[in-house]
């Protein structure tokens, strides 16, 4: 069945009448409309049509989980562990308690049995640190096996299969979509809303191997490689960023397809991707400038499908409501 206040909402913000949208939108929530209390979340997370609002957003989320939205308890508990991505203090276990009060939901079952296989601190960081092996020492390359265990590569993989987008980019002259020159997977980032407890921990991971705070790190993207496609030879760096990419973790997520070897051609560094095996590289020489040396490629699939979860970390922390994957 259609619902009517949300179309009518929808239809006022897309006419600029903003404060009318929310007021049915509110007038709907307050009736028992959960939906109607998680499209305004929705809007006060993306800043569009409203100006972003995190409070008011994590408002409306409770007042909709609160009434029986499934997706936005599954919201709710992302935010909450992450501090509405990174913005407020993240609370690691308020949200297990609130996946622990979801259990009716199997989703949230199975993200509770995956999380209950991973050795946490009560803050969800892992209570060792992965060990590493140096594959180069300037610029720096730690190889890692076994980083994450099969089922978390699976998750990892469903979690960015339904954000899965062709690689494109803007053309300058035309100011329209057209394929990515240099990479051809298609590739999504998990963001703030998405990032449930097993990616945060996961995140944290990371942050732990790579000497980092999970703040500084981009949304995690995965990369979906099929026969033909390739990652060109670049550098990881952002020309002219004020808050440089320092370090990048690729995750291989699975293995047993043709080609997609991460070279490092300066280097003459090859590495054969293994499902659940991470490297961490550094990007930049000790003056702060990209190391050139760092020069890597995603070579070309030639059967199968290569799966890559990457996080490019930054210098400093991102706020990643605004940051535009890579
Ligand atoms: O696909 C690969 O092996 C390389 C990926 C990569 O360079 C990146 O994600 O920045
Ligand atoms: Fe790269």
């Amino acid at each position: 069945m259609a619902d009517t206040s949300i179309e009518q909402a929808r239809s006022l913000a897309s006419r600029g009448q903003a404060v009318s949208a929310v007021a049915l939108l509110e007038a709907a929530g307050s009736a028992g409309n959960a939906q109607a209390w998680m499209q305004l979340a929705v809007w006060r997370l993306a800043g569009a049509p409203l100006p972003r609002d995190l409070v008011a957003a994590r408002t409306a989320l409770r007042r909709a989980v609160e009434i029986g939205h499934v997706d936005g308890a599954l919201m709710e508990i992302a935010l909450s562990a992450n501090g509405n991505g990174n913005t407020d203090a993240p609370d690691w276990s308020s949200a297990v308690a609130l996946l622990d009060r979801a259990m009716g939901d199997p989703v949230a079952a199975a993200q509770r049995a995956l999380l209950d296989e991973m050795a946490l601190a009560a803050d969800g960081v892992p209570l060792l640190l992965p060990k590493g092996e140096v594959l180069s020492a300037a610029p720096r390359i730690v190889h890692y096996p076994a980083f994450l265990t099969p089922r978390e590569c699976a998750h990892v993989a469903s979690v960015g299969a339904e954000l899965l987008e062709p690689a494109q980019v803007i053309d300058p002259r035309t100011s329209r979509l057209v394929p990515h020159p240099i990479r051809t997977s298609d590739g999504g980032a998990i963001g703030p809303t998405r990032e449930d407890l097993v990616i945060r921990a996961l995140n944290l991971r990371i942050a732990a191997a790579s000497g980092t705070r999970v703040e500084q790190g981009e949304p995690l993207t995965i990369l979906r490689y099929s026969p033909g496609q390739e990652y060109r030879r670049h550098l990881d760096t952002i020309a002219g960023a004020q808050n440089q990419r320092i370090r990048t973790v690729l995750i291989y997520l699975n293995q047993g397809f043709g080609g997609g070897e991460t070279q490092f051609p300066l280097l003459g560094l090859t590495i054969q991707p293994r499902g659940g095996d991470a490297i961490v590289f550094d990007t930049l020489v000790s003056d702060g400038a990209p190391d050139t040396r760092s020069l890597h490629a995603g070579a070309p699939v030639t059967a199968g499908a290569k799966w890559l979860a990457t996080r490019w970390i930054r210098a400093a922390p991102i706020d990643p409501w605004t940051i535009r994957g890579a």
